[in-house]
């Protein structure tokens, strides 16, 4: 039976277990749930601190997990990326006060505090620059105005828990974050991970994509169809009228508007949007 480590609380875990239910995988009911079994597909969940995740999955004890990719730098273990999920986006950066810092450099015999030391030490040792770092568990912005730190490393979304702390980002970003689908460095994953990555890959392109229908006179269908061209190639199908066709292709659900926009300045009509609801690509 395969061996899931699947997010037990806080930014990963809802969208996880949503994206795991609508890839076919039978979720927990109840929060505090521990262990879960999904006989039908031959699965067993562990719901975990993700902290903890690539720790269980660099061990070898579990066989895949989700977690973020800084968490995964951070616990320096011998775990690796499977696949990238596509929520959970965040930058890590440094942040101090604002007009303290102007570039990395100035953080030398700083003290830098972070909930993620290990890769916030890697870092550093990488850009040779010598600060001591205070490790915290949580709401590290406040470390500064309460006088443990002199800045900080820290995930940063839209930047608002930054500004109401009166602090600014500086420096290059030091990771790009997102959450992933982990396994063991390596190794061959087990039997059963390839079909999870496929169902997982499937969640991932029903998302991003939809579905375009129009219909375009025969004359204008190259035209037309050089700005749908589809995953593979658009499905082009007879109308009645001999001098019509009707064109079936897949979109960016981004692009959908300016697509549509295009398409009927070129003289396609009815053209129709449809949410994908599963697929396999
Ligand atoms: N505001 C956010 N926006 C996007 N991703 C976030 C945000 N906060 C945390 N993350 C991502 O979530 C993961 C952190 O998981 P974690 O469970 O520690 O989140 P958390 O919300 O900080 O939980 P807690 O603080 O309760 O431990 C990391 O990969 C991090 O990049
Ligand atoms: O840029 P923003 O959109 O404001 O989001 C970033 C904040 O979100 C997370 O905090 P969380 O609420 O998890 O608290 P924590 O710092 O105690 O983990 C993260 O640690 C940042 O503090
Ligand atoms: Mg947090």
């Amino acid at each position: 039976m395969l061996r899931v480590a699947v997010p037990n609380k806080g930014a990963l875990s809802e969208a996880a277990s949503a994206m795991l239910a609508e890839a076919g995988y039978r979720q927990r009911r109840d929060s505090r749930e521990l262990v879960m079994v999904d006989p039908e597909n031959n699965v067993e969940f562990f719901f975990l601190r993700p902290r903890d995740i690539a720790v269980y999955v660099g061990a070898g004890t579990l066989d895949v997990g989700i977690t973020g990719r800084d968490l995964l730098m951070d616990a320096q273990v011998d775990a690796e990326e499977l696949l990238p999920l596509g929520f959970a986006k965040s930058t890590f950066r440094f942040a101090g006060p604002i007009g303290d810092f102007s570039s990395a450099a100035q953080l030398e015999g700083k003290r830098l505090a972070t909930s993620y030391d290990g890769l916030l030490r890697e870092y550093l040792a990488e850009l040779g620059i010598n600060a001591q770092v205070v490790r915290l568990d949580g709401a590290v912005e406040s470390s500064v105005r309460l006088g443990v730190a002199d800045a900080i490393a820290d995930v940063v979304e839209t930047g608002s828990t930054l500004k109401a702390a009166g602090m600014e980002i500086f420096g290059e970003p030091i990771l790009s974050s997102e959450a992933l689908l982990i396994g063991r460095r390596g190794v061959t994953p087990p039997p059963g991970v390839e079909v999870l990555i496929r169902r997982l890959h499937s969640v991932l392109v029903a998302r991003q994509y939809v579905l375009l229908d129009y219909d375009v006179p025969k004359t204008l269908m190259e035209k037309a169809t050089a700005l749908t061209p589809g995953l593979e190639s658009p499905t082009v199908s007879p109308l009645r009228d001999t001098d019509w066709v009707a064109v079936r292709s897949m979109v960016e659900a981004k692009d959908t508007n300016r697509i549509m926009d295009e398409l009927y300045d070129l003289g396609a009509r009815a053209i129709l949007v449809s949410s994908i609801h599963a697929c396999r690509i």
